[in-house]
């Protein structure tokens, strides 16, 4: 990554950055280019959208991966490239993270990564989401998730993920960690993310049953912090941003950090067994038919 970002600092001086990931799932090359105006910042990358506003230095990133914003391994290094940049990037005081297709805030980590794919690509894979996860809940500046639409699995744990969830109030909307109704098990750190935000027992719960929550069942048990209308959670996550900035930066990050390092290191001390594990759960032939069957019912549901 150290590398990349090096690369990518040197192409961004001369205007334009392009980054090749050697991960790419099918091979090909995808560009992240940056054009700076006025006091924005934009990207237009591909699969995430970054808006860095220079006169608050907020940064909204999009997830634009249609058709429901899945967490393909191209989707997930994008997002943690742009993800650390922001990190590095002084201007940078927040970061709100949102989805620019509509209903959809992600459908979780793309089944279609774990499924018919090789070890090899499972492992690959796998290192992506503990990156984005280790990154993110790991970050140092402000995080606010502004939920836009649905948030099963691995959508509902980046949310988790960041400081304030702020949920569009629609009942059409849910949001939870439904892995066993996939015939999956969440791994230990999405259950300590969602233990250290909702408490044991409603986590117990929650694994067990692959429970969805609907927007005011979320509120309720505090998987989310606030509901507004669909067409205020952006603004909404702005403003909110504007209050926690008013908080002195160092005094809120080391808070953070008190709060999160012991969950963080728990995975970093078992970042290899954590794979090993992964890949030899999901290679398993009974795994791969749950999985098939899951996709199956997915399509049965449109016809
Ligand atoms: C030690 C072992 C540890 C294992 C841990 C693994 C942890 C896993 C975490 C995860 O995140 S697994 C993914 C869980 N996600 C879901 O269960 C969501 C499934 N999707 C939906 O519920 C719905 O698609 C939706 C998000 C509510 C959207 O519904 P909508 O009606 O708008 O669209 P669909 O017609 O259902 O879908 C369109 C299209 O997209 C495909 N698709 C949906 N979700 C995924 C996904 N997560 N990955 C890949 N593809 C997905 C769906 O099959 C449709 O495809 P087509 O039929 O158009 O080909």
């Amino acid at each position: 990554m150290a590398t990349v970002l090096r690369r990518a600092a040197r192409l961004e001086f001369s205007g334009v950055l392009s980054l090749f990931s050697a991960s790419c799932r099918h091979g090909r090359p995808y560009a992240l280019s940056h054009v700076a105006f006025n006091d924005r910042h934009l990207s237009t990358s591909s699969k995430v959208k970054v808006d860095l506003d220079n006169s608050n230095g907020i940064a909204v990133m999009k997830f634009d991966n249609p058709p429901v914003n899945s967490m393909s391994l191209d989707f997930l290094t994008e997002f943690s490239i742009n993800l650390e940049k922001l990190e590095l990037d002084k201007s940078c005081r927040g970061v709100i993270l949102t989805s620019a297709q509509p209903r959809i805030f992600s459908a979780g980590l793309d089944i279609m990564d774990m499924y018919g794919t090789s070890p090899e690509h499972c492992g690959a894979f796998w290192k992506a989401v503990q990156d984005m996860w280790l990154k993110l809940y790991g970050y140092s500046k402000i995080t606010i998730a502004a939920i836009n639409g649905a948030s099963p699995a691995g959508g509902c744990l980046m949310a988790l993920c960041c400081d304030y969830r702020i949920m569009a109030d629609d009942p059409r909307y849910s949001i939870g960690l439904n892995e066993t109704q996939l015939g999956i098990v969440a791994p230990f750190w999405f259950k300590d993310t969602l233990l250290n935000t909702v408490g044991h027992r409603t986590t117990e719960l929650s694994l067990q049953m692959g429970i969805m929550y609907h927007a005011h069942e979320a509120l309720k048990i505090g998987l989310v912090d606030q509901l507004v209308p669909e067409g205020k959670v952006l603004s909404t996550a702005v403003e909110t941003l504007g209050t926690w900035l008013a908080v002195p930066g160092h005094a809120r990050e080391i808070s953070k950090s008190m709060m999160r390092k012991p969950t963080v290191d728990k995975l970093l001390a078992n970042k290899e067994a954590d794979i090993k594990n992964f890949v030899s759960f999901i290679t398993k032939d009974s795994i791969q038919k749950s999985l098939g069957m899951y996709l199956a019912a997915l399509k049965k549901k449109k016809a």
